[in-house]
């Protein structure tokens, strides 16, 4: 016998707001803009640099690994600009780091600080000591512009942007050194499997800081390669990929002066340092199309094109 009366509640009802459900690639353009790279050749499209500021007027070339030839303070920002044009009349845009530690001359090598993926910009910590603390300023100009920073290297991990290299969009080469540990390996390649790519791995010879100085591809099937410096296993990963070997024919171009530190504008179409002769000839006679520039003061930071500009978008 039931007397109490109840009075008649209609039910809670059930969610209808549902998840959005796609991908953080497919959000980009909505969200944060049209950024993204998972190659080194496709059409170049947005870059970040830096042009050299206080940080270059007075340093220890030897505790910041610099020549200790005499640096021409205004030559290097004309030579800078002089290659932000290229980019620009290419149809580049051309984004910079503004602010900057002023005892940070290292912090010209945008590449090393910024490694980006199709999900956004992987922040470098840099593995020198005379290099920590630039990536915080290019953190600043990356959320200045809107593009997403979907890591930054914590922990007891360090990697540099050059530290890896695109093969496509599911090919990726990372390399462990004095610029990379084990730890940065392990975040870089979370972050890379994550989204659908296979990371190999290569180590840096003693000898080498970053890959740009010992292989960078100029086109989707053409790899330019100082031979003796990169291992057999990732020039074999190449081949089977579709790549041709070129071998850099001169140890000083390469050493020197640079010569596999290019920057391609789009497949087959790269801008290279000047003062390269032998290496531009066997690129051109490879029907490569090859652009020269004056980075003499640029060099004398022991880096060039490639180490100069981060890729924000391509293709
Ligand atoms: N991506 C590059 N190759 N960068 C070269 C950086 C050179 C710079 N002096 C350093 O030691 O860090």
């Amino acid at each position: 016998m039931q007397d109490k009366k109840y009075d008649d509640i209609d039910a809670i009802s059930g969610e209808r707001w549902f998840p959005k459900e796609t991908t953080f690639e497919e959000d980009m353009n909505e969200y944060w803009g049209d950024w993204g790279v998972s190659s080194e050749v496709e059409t170049l499209k947005a870059v970040l640099m830096r042009r050299p500021g206080k940080e270059v007027e007075s340093f220890n070339a030897h505790a910041v690994r610099f020549s200790d030839e005499p640096l021409n303070v205004e030559l290097m920002r004309k030579q800078h600009d002089e290659v932000a044009k290229i980019y620009t009349d290419f149809g580049v845009k051309v984004y910079y780091v503004e602010n900057q530690r002023e005892d940070r001359p290292n912090s010209i090598f945008c590449r090393d600080l910024v490694f980006m993926t199709p999900e956004g910009a992987i922040l470098s910590r840099p593995g020198m000591e005379a290099r920590r603390g630039e990536e915080r300023y290019v953190a600043g100009a990356l959320s200045k512009i809107g593009v997403p920073i979907l890591r930054t290297i914590a922990g007891d991990g360090f990697f540099e942007g050059a530290n890896a290299m695109w093969v496509d969009r599911h090919t990726c080469v990372l390399s462990t050194g004095s610029r990379c540990n084990k730890n940065g390996f392990e975040q870089v390649s979370y972050e890379l499997k994550r989204m659908g790519v296979e990371v190999y791995p290569m180590q840096q010879p003693y000898s080498n800081i970053h890959i740009d100085g010992l292989m960078n591809p100029a086109s989707n099937d053409m790899v330019l390669v100082h031979a003796s410096q990169v291992p057999y296993d990732i020039l074999d990963m190449l081949k089977r990929k579709g790549y041709k070997i070129l071998e850099a024919p001169s140890q000083t171009e390469v050493r020197e002066t640079f010569g596999c530190n290019f920057v391609a504008l789009e497949p087959g179409n790269i801008v290279m340092p000047e003062g390269n002769p032998r290496t531009q000839e066997l690129l051109e006679r490879n029907g490569i199309r090859v652009t020269t520039v004056n980075i003499s003061e640029i060099m004398k930071g022991k880096g060039a094109l490639h180490c100069i500009t981060a890729y924000l978008k391509r293709g």
